[in-house]
């Protein structure tokens, strides 16, 4: 189905009295999730460091910045197609890792309704390191569309390449180093309630059914070891030394994630890394820095087409994805939506926010006069504040 038949199928089956059953606006997608979340994830997913001044600047930031539209350009026909890593998508949309995806879920098994939903529509998924089932088991359910698969590098090295070689193994196609959270950012909602998914055991399953963590613990270990050994081995504060031997560890492209300045894009590229992933962990991690979209372009012009670029933090519709195209990303990951829209409607409430990000996109290109991806350069878009 094209991106456009999908609004045609919406009005239609509203004129046939079928209405959605799920919101279309961000606004309206969030205070829904709220309504249906557990408390603790209420907090732990919405949530962000500090006063959260960064997490909306992410998405003020779009505010800044107009799409041109051109007119009599042909733009009937569009290809959002983007090549990656010897693939093809469909779009350029992808699902950001989010670690207590699992748990999004009412059956604790979020991870594979995402990958169900990828499967529907072409938007691949980064599993999370923090799983709520098996890497095998969701990258399974994720049919043709390609999986990448994000590494929280752990301090124990041998468990660092058990998870690389079971990702591998299992299929997923790269493999996403986040370099921003070795330590979590400081988190007043969650700090207020004591609130921590994996320090109650949650979202573990990559690390128990992994051999390297069953020797750390031992056999038939309970809860609270299980958490013990994870907060002794989560977090190893990854440097320019330890790439090499990370790079060792597949053939499978690597993405660096939370790339922000260009000279580290640069260097990152010419010590054998593939790809960028511009982000500030949606404002999660450092409060006090500046939007992420405001380090998009600087990245951008550092990698000069050496490598792909994805892009997250504050997209929360169709027309931020068109300024991300714009300002320079390749591909452009959702986070929280995608997590509220799977809390609230399963994978049916999933693949619907994915065809509407799918079908808003396309359709501002069409009505703009962007028809292809190679259109939407800089000429595409203004800075609404200079
Ligand atoms: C609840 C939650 C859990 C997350 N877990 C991870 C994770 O496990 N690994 C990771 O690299 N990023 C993680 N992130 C960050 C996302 O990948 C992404 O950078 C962020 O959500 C983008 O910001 P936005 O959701 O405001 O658009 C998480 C984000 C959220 C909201
Ligand atoms: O909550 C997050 O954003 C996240 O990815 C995380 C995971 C483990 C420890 C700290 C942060």
């Amino acid at each position: 189905m094209a991106f456009g038949d999908y609004q045609i199928e919406l009005y239609l089956g509203a004129l046939g009295g079928v209405l959605p059953a799920h919101p279309f606006g961000y606004a309206e997608l969030e205070s829904a999730a709220m309504a249906v979340l557990p408390p603790e994830l209420r907090t732990y997913v919405a949530g962000g460091s500090g006063d959260e001044a960064t997490q909306r600047a992410n998405v003020e930031a779009f505010g800044r910045y107009a799409v041109v539209p051109r007119m009599l350009r042909a733009s009937a026909e569009r290809d959002l197609s983007v090549e990656v890593f010897g693939r093809t998508l469909s779009s350029p949309l992808m699902m950001a890792p989010v670690g207590v995806l699992g748990i999004c879920s009412p059956d604790q098994h979020g991870d594979v309704h995402a990958a169900e939903a990828s499967a529907a529509t072409g938007v691949p998924l980064i599993g999370s390191t923090l799983m709520s089932d098996p890497l095998e088991d969701v990258v399974a359910a994720t049919g043709d569309t390609p999986a990448w698969f994000q590494l929280y590098t752990p301090k124990n090295r041998d468990l660092a390449a058990s998870l690389v070689r079971r990702a591998e193994q299992a299929g997923y196609e790269a493999i996403v180093i986040t370099l921003d959270t070795w330590v979590p950012g400081w988190r007043p909602r969650d700090l207020a309630s004591g609130n921590f998914p994996q320090l109650r055991a949650k979202c573990l399953a990559n690390y128990t059914s992994d051999p390297v963590f069953q020797e750390m613990t031992g056999p038939d270990p309970d809860p609270g070891t299980v958490v013990m050994t994870w907060v002794g081995t989560f977090g190893h504060p990854v440097t320019w030394e330890d790439l090499p031997w990370l790079r060792s560890l597949t053939d499978l492209p690597i993405l660096v994630k939370g790339i922000c300045h260009p000279d580290d894009a640069r260097r990152a590229l010419d010590e054998g890394v593939d790809g960028i992933y511009c982000s500030n962990h949606g404002g999660r991690q450092a409060n006090g820095g500046g939007s992420a979209l405001d380090w998009l372009p600087d990245v951008v012009a550092a990698v000069d087409h050496r490598a792909p670029v994805v892009f997250d933090s504050g997209v929360r519709s169709g027309a931020d994805v068109v300024k991300a195209l714009a300002v320079g990303a390749d591909l452009v990951a959702l986070g929280r939506p995608y997590a509220f829209a799977l809390a609230l409607g399963g994978v049916p409430g999933l693949t619907h926010l994915l065809r509407s990000f799918q079908a808003e996109t396309d359709l501002i290109m069409a009505v703009d006069g962007y028809p292809t991806r190679a259109d939407l350069g800089p000429d595409a878009i203004r800075r609404t504040d200079r």
